[in-house]
C-alpha cells in the first residue's frame, strides 16, 4: 500500500507542476494580450520576448513541485516564502536577470500550496480560495505591513494605497475565482474557443484588476485607460463581437505605443488557467 500510495503522491506532484507549468506557457502564447509579450511580439518590453518567458517558466517546474508538497505537509507561510525567494533566485538564474514572473511565483506558488493542502485532507473540490485566507491570509498581511523594500510593487502600493499581489493573495484570489474563471468558463460553454475564451477571460481581469505594474509604468492615468480599454472592448460584445479580434489587436498597438504592460492581470490569466486545468468540469479549456 506504501508503493501505492508513494506512486500516487509523485504522479500528482508531476501533474500539478505540469499544470502550472503549461499555464504560464498558455498565457505567454495567448494573443492579443494588449502590451503583453507573446509569440507574436514583444508588447511593452525591450528587456524580455517569449523565450525569455519560456526559460523562466521551465525553470520553476521543480518549484511548483516542491510547494504544492509544502502545501501536503501543512507548511506555513515562512516555508513557502523560503521557497518562493529561492524559487526568485532561480528565476533570475534562467532569465540572465529579468523579472518575468516575480508575480507568477507568488500567485501560483499559492495556489499550488493550497491543491496541496486540499489533496491531504482528501477534499477532492475544496474551496482553494478559502484555504489560501484561512491558512496564510494573516502572515500575507502582515507581511505586507512589515515589507519596507523598494520593489516596483511595494513602492506603488504605498503611492496608490492597492493591494497588489498580496492584497489579491489575502483576499483569496477573487479575480481568478470571482472574474476569471466564470469568465473562461462561460465563453467556453457559449462556444468559443480556447483562444476566445482565454482573451475574453483577460480583458474580464485586466478591466477590473489594481494592477501595479499599469501603476508603476503610467501611473493613475495609465491604469485607468487600460481599465477603461477592457471595459469598452467588454461593452462592445467582447469576442462575440464580428471584428473582435481586430478590435483586441487594435488596443494590444496602442498599449505597446503607450508602454502599458498589465502584467498582473497577464499572471491573474495564467492562475486561472492553472485552476480550470485541474478543475475537473473545466480541463478541456
Ligand atoms: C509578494 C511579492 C509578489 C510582492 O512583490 P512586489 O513587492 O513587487 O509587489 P506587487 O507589485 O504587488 O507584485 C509584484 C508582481 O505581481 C504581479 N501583480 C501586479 N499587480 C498584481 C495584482 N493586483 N494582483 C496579483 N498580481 C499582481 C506582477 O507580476 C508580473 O509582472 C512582472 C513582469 O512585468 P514587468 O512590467 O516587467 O515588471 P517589472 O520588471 O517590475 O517592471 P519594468 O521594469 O519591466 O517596468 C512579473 O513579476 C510578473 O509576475 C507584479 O510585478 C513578492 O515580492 C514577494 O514577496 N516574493 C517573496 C516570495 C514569497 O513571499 N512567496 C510566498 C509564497 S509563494
Ligand atoms: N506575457 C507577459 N508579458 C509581460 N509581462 C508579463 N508578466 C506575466 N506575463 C507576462
Amino acid at each position: 500500500m506504501a508503493l501505492i500510495a508513494s506512486t500516487v503522491y509523485r504522479l500528482r506532484t508531476q501533474q500539478v507542476a505540469r499544470a502550472a507549468v503549461r499555464a504560464l506557457y498558455d498565457e505567454m502564447c495567448l494573443y492579443p494580450k494588449p502590451g503583453l509579450v507573446s509569440k507574436t511580439d514583444n508588447g511593452s518590453h525591450d528587456d524580455m520576448q517569449a523565450a525569455t518567458f519560456i526559460k523562466s517558466l521551465f525553470s520553476l517546474r521543480h518549484y511548483f513541485a516542491a510547494i504544492y508538497q509544502a502545501g501536503t505537509r501543512d507548511a506555513d507561510f515562512a516555508e513557502l516564502t523560503r521557497l518562493g525567494i529561492a524559487a526568485e533566485a532561480t528565476m533570475l538564474r534562467a532569465t540572465a536577470g529579468v523579472n518575468t514572473h516575480r508575480g507568477a511565483i507568488f500567485n501560483l506558488g499559492l495556489l499550488c500550496a493550497a491543491l496541496g493542502k486540499a489533496d491531504a485532507a482528501a477534499l477532492p473540490n475544496a474551496d482553494l480560495a478559502q484555504i489560501v485566507i484561512d491558512s496564510w491570509g494573516a502572515d500575507i498581511k502582515l507581511a505586507d505591513s512589515k515589507d519596507m523594500s523598494s520593489s516596483h510593487g511595494n513602492l506603488v502600493c504605498r503611492k496608490y494605497a492597492v493591494g497588489g499581489a498580496r492584497g489579491e493573495a489575502a483576499a483569496g484570489f477573487p479575480h481568478v475565482f470571482k472574474i476569471g474563471l466564470p469568465t473562461l468558463v462561460a465563453i467556453h460553454q457559449a462556444g468559443g474557443n480556447a483562444v476566445a475564451a482565454r482573451c475574453q477571460s483577460f480583458f474580464a481581469i485586466m478591466a477590473a484588476l489594481e494592477d501595479t505594474n499599469l501603476l508603476h509604468r503610467a501611473g493613475a492615468d495609465g491604469l485607468h485607460y487600460a481599465r477603461t480599454s477592457a471595459i469598452s472592448f467588454l461593452a462592445e460584445g467582447g469576442v462575440f463581437a464580428a471584428n473582435w479580434l481586430q478590435r483586441a489587436k487594435h488596443i494590444h498597438q496602442v498599449f505597446v505605443a503607450r508602454r502599458l504592460s498589465p502584467g498582473g492581470s497577464a499572471d491573474l490569466l495564467a492562475a486561472t488557467l492553472f485552476i480550470a486545468a485541474l478543475t475537473e468540469r473545466t480541463a478541456v479549456i
